[in-house]
């Protein structure tokens, strides 16, 4: 018996349905299986063989049960119906060796198939994520986390689905439908084209109840992200939550995404439930027709018993073949929603590259920087952050850039960075416009110390050397050193090798801050740029940090970009932006601070 509706199937078909929870409604139409193979298959490349092997092997497993129920077939007249125990040992033995070669087949067909998918999802998997690596920042700061870890997961393993093991299962299933079609026709052609009249019901059932089995896993999929955007939101801000008081407010939060997950699961459960009974009536309808034009026809000596209990078995293989065709029809269209997704991400091209002519720097930058007219505009903005702004910043010079929230501070540092370029004015680097630097040549050359100091979730050692993998452990820390943060680390349970929790969590901000300070130091880049370096940090433990910060930039152009004046070294130059619509108005002064470092 056929049903497709065990919760292992379920799930499998809603893993075809790829749906975006933010807007709660299916993605852009799936696009088709032609387009999907035009830009899947050349993934597959190297791993032909493997899915050809598996359809051969799985072809030759289909063959041995032709041949066992054959045997059977025989078996029963023979020795059954003859009554003659002594021509029972040949076939009998010769159906156990077709029925282990059949086994081995399978297993191997099985086995072959399955790395040919797992090697096909590692290379998707790994092209989709290197092309998200070279994205920009502003096409990951309108999406959500959950929507691209879906489309690297589920949307991934969709498209092998079709293009991979969904192939072979196409193959071999027509391949079974042929050879157990063709065995029935060949013991009785006249019965086989009676039965035959019964596929187009079986399609049908399938039909009616994949449709409606398709919108209810569509609704399981989309309560599902919903409740993953919870789970994640919520355990991400757990502090907030519990600060505020509001566990209830979430678990209700969650209760009420799950209870929607709930009703779509039932739906499924009792489509399921329906479809197995359902099919059960169609097979039994088959059966009595056999059974009854069986009888007919070995009353007119034009069939044997073997010859109706083979057929019958051929059948009951047969149904099930025909049975997922109908299903691969139906639900294929439903996986190329995945591809769609994930071709989005393909095409998305970043929003700067390095030009053609672009070329690494010749040596080591000096540290001259140039800010001449520039003028920007995030993309689907109208007011712009950056407008006209104009400074230079000498080789080891410390410039301090302040203004108020908003003024395009940190807009400054991503576009030195390259994150975005200029729409007009240009950056220049030693005297070369940044644009005809090669980006990895570019950011070699420059250090960024976030606003929060950006961490991993492994040990001391691998955050401090994560700009220069390849550092020693002396070097790294002579690096903790500096930046004064090496006596804490001995006070670790594994020192260097301790691990630091999600994000550094297991540190405090300070900790944090200094862990990233020595990072900075053992990258050793000439140029410098340190975003809001205070920022959560108490007074005593801002005024400590200082000392570490002095040491890192010694000897580098630095721009310290803050609003907060009380630390910054004596005799910084200051520039103060404003906001943009009131054209960037910078404001040049000497200061000394009023606690300036020891
Ligand atoms: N990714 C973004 N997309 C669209 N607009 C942005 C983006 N990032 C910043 N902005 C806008 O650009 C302007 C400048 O932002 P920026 O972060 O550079 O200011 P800032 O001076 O560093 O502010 P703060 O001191 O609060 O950090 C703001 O109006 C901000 O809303």
């Amino acid at each position: 018996m056929v049903v497709i509706g065990s919760s292992r199937e379920s799930r499998w078909i809603s893993r075809r349905l790829s749906f975006t929870a933010r807007d709660r409604s299916p993605l852009a139409p799936a696009v088709t299986i032609r387009r999907t193979f035009g830009e899947f298959w050349p993934y597959t490349r190297g791993l032909r063989k493997l899915f050809a092997a598996g359809v051969v092997l799985a072809i030759m497993a289909a063959l041995c049960e032709v041949a066992t129920i054959a045997l059977f077939g025989y078996i029963t007249d023979a020795v059954l119906s003859a009554g003659d125990l002594g021509a029972f040992w040949r076939p009998a033995l010769a159906w156990l060796g077709l029925a282990v070669v059949a086994g081995l087949f399978s297993f191997a067909g099985s086995y072959v198939t399955a790395l040919g998918a797992e090697r096909f999802l590692l290379k998707l998997r790994d092209a989709v994520f290197a092309h998200l690596e070279t994205l920009t920042p502003d096409f990951f700061d309108n999406r959500k986390l959950g929507d691209l870890m879906a489309r690297l997961t589920d949307d991934i393993q969709a498209i092998e689905e079709l293009v991979g093991s969904g192939l072979v299962k196409v193959v071999t299933t027509l391949a079974s439908v042929i050879f157990f079609a063709g065995a029935a026709f060949y013991i009785r052609w006249d019965l086989a084209l009676v039965t035959m009249a019964l596929v187009p019901a079986f399609l049908l059932v399938s039909k009616l109840f994949a449709g409606r089995f398709r919108t209810a896993a569509a609704r399981e999929r989309l309560s599902n992200g919903a409740m993953n955007s919870v789970i994640e939101e919520s355990l991400s801000n757990q502090s907030l939550v519990q600060a505020y008081n509001r566990q209830r407010s979430e678990s209700r939060h969650l209760h009420r995404e799950g209870r929607t997950w709930l009703k779509a699961n039932m739906t499924q459960a009792w489509l399921s439930g329906a479809y197995g009974p359902a099919v059960q009536v169609l097979e039994t309808i088959c059966l009595i027709v056999i059974i009854g034009f069986g009888a007919w026809e070995i009353a007119s000596g034009r069939l044997t018993i073997g010859g109706l209990l083979a057929f019958a078995a051929y059948l009951a293989y047969l149904y099930p073949s025909v049975q997922s065709l109908g299903e691969i029809a139906l639900t294929v269209s439903e996986a190329a929603a995945g591809s769609d997704r994930v071709m989005e991400v393909l095409r998305a091209r970043p929003a700067v590259a390095d030009r053609a002519t672009a070329v690494p720097l010749a040596a080591r930058s000096r540290g001259y920087i140039e800010f001449a007219h520039v003028s920007f505009t995030y993309p689907k903005r109208r007011q712009p952050a950056l407008l006209n702004l104009s400074f230079t910043v000498s080789p080891g010079e410390l410039v301090v850039v302040t203004g108020p929230s908003g003024a395009g501070k940190s807009t400054l540092a991503k576009l030195l960075l390259r994150f975005y370029d200029p729409l007009t004015g240009g950056i220049l680097l030693d005297g070369t416009d940044i644009r005809d630097i090669t980006m990895a040549s570019l950011r070699d050359n420059i250090t960024l110390l976030h606003q929060e100091s950006l961490l991993f979730s492994g040990t001391v050692r691998d955050n401090i050397a994560y700009g220069r993998p390849e550092a020693t452990l002396d070097e790294v820390v002579q690096a903790a050193e500096l930046a004064g943060v090496h006596d804490f680390v001995n006070t670790l349970p594994q020192r260097y090798d301790t691990p630091i929790g999600q994000r550094g969590r297991l540190m405090s901000g300070g900790q944090r801050q200094r862990l990233a300070i020595a990072r900075a130091i053992l990258r050793d880049a000439p140029v410098l740029v340190l975003d809001e370096p205070m920022t959560g940090l108490d007074e005593s433990t801002a005024a400590r940090i200082m000392e570490p910060l002095a040491r890192l930039m010694e000897g580098r152009t630095t721009i310290m970009i803050t609003h907060d004046l009380r630390h910054v070294p004596a005799m910084a130059r200051t520039i103060t932006l404003e906001p943009a619509r009131r054209a960037n108005r910078i404001t040049l002064k000497h200061r000394t601070p009023r606690n300036a470092p020891a």
